[in-house]
């Protein structure tokens, strides 16, 4: 279903046609573009409360910049609704994160205006800064580029490299905008957003400035003119003390701000001023996060990915169902955190600015001194972990797969090499679903398995997760020189009753799920779970392989393996995770060494990048839902072997 926009709204396919429009129209175009992203979101879901709040700071960049010449970076991405639409993308936009549709990210390959990919935070500025030196190799002092970045991800380490570096290329056009809304997906944390709020009051400076009126004011004698004399000293005052007590002057980068990130006016004014002032710069806006939408401007986390609503009545809709459902393992994971922490006073959580998504917030609330959000901080977070490590602390380490990306080195350099048992919890392991490729965690199996002191697992149910939480902070691994990563899915799983008794596993233990004949099928995590649909649909044609649940890629369960290639001469490995360097790849590893020749299938994300769209939906995409695991059933049991 279409969308109506707004009369003005209708007119603007491209930035161009912004642009013919009178200045007087932009408050217009902005109430327009916010309410036609509140239908939308509210019909089809999506990121909501970011892209509210930059509605003004997109019309004003696109009406006073040349895009696409002049190129705009959106730090993450999630905030770029407004650009999408107005960039030629309004009559798509109700396929935005739809399987086939629109990327709910800006994306190189989706329009020219989409100057650089992202979904990662921190990144805009690095690569608004390369553009720009890129620019300026090629000849071009006119162009302008342009970071538009939140405060959450300012928090990233990379803006500050991106930051210090640009400081010193004094050429650059570069253009900072930071969006300062005081939030990440939750409240912003740290001393950075303290700093934020500081100069956004400026409290340092008026605080010397009133001191030295006071002082001054007392000197009755020096009538007006003292008052002159006073006035250029404070103008000295303040280009000193400015450029000591502001973190981006004393890196080279000139401040301006703060301003109100809702003027469009006045923002298109600065915009245009801007251009003429070379070097790189930084523009405060401060904005609020889910601007002009009620509940969204209320509850700022709720309101960052909501889901479907009743725009009306701000409702956002839940399924209503007539039996208990099973939990998210997102909810079994914070649940968990806490009852082991009540019985064990060693254990901390860490999260690196997801304490809602990942469910650390549970324990964040219940013992507030022993769970920590560092910010989009993902190198800190592991490093940290490692330190408290040292000290005889059980760290529970939650992070999201696709953001663990980030701090591979500090798993390798910081915590295996010095043989700390840290836990890593890993969500969102697998496909992500609608955020899509930036996002899916297709690597972590291949990444973490080939660490020496690394044990990789995956649970496949609610119980398999408290389980091997228990054990992760069990002395088996905590009096041990190994860490472990246990991952786990976006969503759902499978046990409504999923407060089971804490129970030991060994580790490398994997299990026989189900007996079979001619095929075997082993599977990682709760992919395993589309197995019996499989051997439903194979029943009828008279087939019914056998299902192993490894539960561990590190170390492998080596005596199930070679029950299984004794056993069966064909395999099948199911994994929601690359196909490269993953559990079929362990297995076929396995199989070699040992001088096994079963004939093995491996089904899993391909050697590509899978775009977006409903878990399922690439699952069979990628051959393995359960059709898909059925059809690879199929094609090996006609096989006649030699
Ligand atoms: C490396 C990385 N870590 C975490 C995230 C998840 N994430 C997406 S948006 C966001 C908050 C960003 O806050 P801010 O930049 O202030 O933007 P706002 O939503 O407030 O507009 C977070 C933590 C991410 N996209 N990338
Ligand atoms: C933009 C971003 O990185 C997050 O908002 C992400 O979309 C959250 O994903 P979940 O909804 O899976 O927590
Ligand atoms: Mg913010």
């Amino acid at each position: 279903m279409l969308i109506t926009p707004g009369p003005l709204l209708a007119q603007i396919d491209t930035p161009e046609e912004l642009r013919k429009l009178d200045k007087s129209q932009l408050v217009q175009v902005c109430q327009e573009l916010r309410q036609f992203i509140v239908d939308n979101v509210s019909v089809y879901g999506g990121h909501f409360g970011a892209s509210l709040g930059v509605v003004e700071l997109t019309v004003a960049l696109h009406y006073a910049l040349h895009t696409p010449e002049d190129q705009i970076v959106f730090d993450v991405g999630h905030q770029a609704y407004g650009h999408k639409i107005l960039t030629g993308r309004r009559n798509r936009f109700h396929t935005n994160r739809f399987y086939g549709g629109l990327s709910g990210f800006p994306k190189r390959k989706e329009s020219p205006y989409d100057a650089f990919g992202v979904g990662h935070s921190s990144t805009s500025i690095s690569a608004a800064l390369g553009m720009s030196v890129g620019a300026l190799h090629n000849g071009n002092t006119q162009q302008q580029h342009v970071a538009i970045i939140g405060d959450g991800a300012l928090t990233g380490g990379m803006a500050f490299e991106a930051m210090n570096h640009a400081g010193s290329l004094k050429d650059t056009n570069l253009l900072i905008v930071l969006n300062d809304n005081c939030m990440s997906i939750d409240p912003n944390v740290g001393a950075l957003k303290d700093y934020l709020t500081d100069i956004t009051t400026s409290h340092t400076y008026n605080r010397v400035k009133d001191e030295i009126w006071n002082l001054l004011g007392k000197m009755s004698n020096f009538g007006r003119t003292a008052q002159e004399i006073v006035s250029k000293i404070e103008n000295g005052l303040k280009a000193t003390l400015l450029h000591q007590s502001n973190l981006f002057e004393s890196l080279n980068l000139r401040y301006f701000g703060p301003v109100d990130g809702h003027d469009v006016d006045h923002l298109t004014e600065i915009f245009s001023d801007l251009k003429a002032i070379p070097g790189p710069k930084i523009l405060h806006c401060v904005t609020v996060k889910g601007k002009g939408y009620g509940p969204a401007e209320k509850d700022q986390t709720k309101w960052h990915a909501p889901g479907k609503f009743d725009k009306i009545t701000g409702e956002i809709f839940k399924k209503v169902y007539e039996k208990p459902q099973p939990p998210k393992y997102q909810e079994v994971f914070g649940n968990t955190l806490v009852e082991l922490a009540e019985q064990n006073a060693k254990i901390v959580g860490v999260t690196p600015a997801m304490p809602s998504g990942s469910s650390m917030n549970i324990m964040m609330k219940a013992m507030p001194e022993r769970a920590f959000d560092v910010g989009i901080a993902e190198q800190h977070a592991v490093t940290f972990s490692a330190g408290m490590a040292t000290q005889g602390l059980t760290v529970f380490c939650n992070i999201y797969s696709t953001f663990m990306q980030r701090a591979y080195d500090q798993v390798v350099h910081d915590v295996c090499i010095q043989e700390l048992p840290v836990v890593f919890c890993l969500d969102r392991a697998g496909f992500a679903g609608a955020d899509g490729p930036t996002h899916h965690g297709a690597y972590d199996i291949a990444f973490m398995r080939c660490i020496p002191n690394m044990i990789v697992a995956s649970p496949m149910n609610e119980q398999e997760l408290r389980n091997l939480m228990y054990t992760a902070q069990s002395d088996r691994v905590q009096s041990g020189t190994q860490s472990i990563t246990i991952r786990y899915p976006r969503g759902e799983g499978v046990m409504p009753d999923w407060r089971t008794p804490f129970e030991l596993i060994e580790i490398g233990k994997g299990r026989k799920v189900q007996d079979g004949e001619e095929v075997a099928i082993l599977t990682i995590g709760p992919i395993g779970n589309y197995v019996p649909n499989a051997c439903q649909l194979l029943e009828k044609e008279g087939l019914t392989p056998a299902h192993y649940d490894l539960r561990f890629v590190k170390p492998l369960d080596e005596a199930l393996l070679h029950e299984v290639f004794q056993k069966f001469d064909k395999v099948i490995t199911v994994e929601d995770g690359c196909l490269m360097g993953g559990m079929g790849s362990a297995v076929v590893e396995f199989m070699t060494e040992h001088g096994y020749t079963a004939k093995v299938k491996r089904l899993g994300i391909p050697d590509r990048i899978v775009e977006h769209g409903e878990q399922l939906e690439l699952h069979r995409e990628c051959g393995f839902d359960p059709e898909g695991i059925a059809r690879a059933v199929r094609e090996l049991a006609v096989l006649t072997l030699v």
